[in-house]
């Protein structure tokens, strides 16, 4: 679950946010969408830890971690992808998953040096099946020997997904995730998405993608939410309309 509560920030005279509240339900995939400028990267920071508010608390499956950095949060269970997908171009792309479950003790962790041969065996062929599957639910199973920095923007895109939920992440936030997907790989992304346990928090700018893979969607405006819904009620919505046709 992540809660925002009373949030807002400034920059000097600018209110990029103002008393934004919302809570996005255990398992529910929530898409944040808003004119530029509307404050959606800024409520995106505050959640990731970039950024402090400058009032507000924020909670991730109950524990406040509004100070909170980022190795704490990552504790808790948060992964995100980014606007432009950070993977390592030089390793392949089954490599690339297997670093991501690596770092968060998901290969052993230190226990691995200290045992035999045999049980390091089995706990690297237990890994290695982990990232096999990351990669075939994300449909780049085939490309697993190929160099990351050699995809195209959209398959680099499913690399980093895949890394993002290799470890079955408990809340995850995409940040832009179908810029540089074409509609058939959009829908693949979608569906990873939904067959998820965690929680989505997810910034778009596609609102046909929110409107049909979001069980919610929260509108920003001038940093402030004027909207909070279901999809069929967003999209008819007056206020949103107004602030989007100007
Ligand atoms: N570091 C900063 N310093 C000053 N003002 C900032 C800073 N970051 C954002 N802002 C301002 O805060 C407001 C919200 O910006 P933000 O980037 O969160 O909006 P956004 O909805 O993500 O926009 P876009 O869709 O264009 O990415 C804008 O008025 C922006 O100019």
């Amino acid at each position: 679950m992540i809660e925002i509560e009373d949030v807002s920030v400034r920059f000097g005279g600018v209110r990029a946010l103002t008393g934004v509240s919302l809570t996005v339900a255990e398992g529910a995939v929530c898409g944040v969408i808003g004119p530029n400028g509307a404050g959606k990267t800024t409520l995106f920071d505050v959640i990731t830890g970039l950024r402090r508010p400058t009032s507000g608390r924020v909670r991730l499956r109950g524990a406040d971690v509004t100070s909170a950095g980022a190795v704490r949060r990552a504790r808790l269970g948060l992964r995100r992808t980014f606007q432009r997908p950070q993977v390592f171009g030089r390793l392949t792309v089954l490599d690339n998953v297997l670093a991501a479950l690596e770092w968060r003790g998901g290969g052993g962790g230190l226990a691995a040096d200290l045992v035999g041969a045999r049980s390091r065996r089995r706990l690297e062929a237990a890994r290695r099946d982990r990232a096999l599957a990351a990669l075939d639910r994300c449909g780049i199973a085939d490309l697993r020997d190929a160099y990351a920095a050699d995809l195209p923007i959209g398959r680099r895109r499913m690399v980093e997904l895949a890394r993002a939920i290799v470890d079955d992440p408990a809340v995850l936030l995409l940040d832009e995730p179908t810029s540089g997907l074409d509609a058939d790989q959009a829908a693949v992304f979608a569906d990873v998405v939904r067959s998820l346990d965690a929680t989505v928090l997810l910034v778009e700018h596609d609102v046909g993608f929110v409107m049909t893979t979001c069980d919610r969607v929260v509108v920003l405006d001038l940093g402030e939410v004027i909207a909070d819904g279901p999809p069929e009620r967003i999209r008819t919505d007056p206020r949103v309309r107004t602030a989007y046709l100007g």
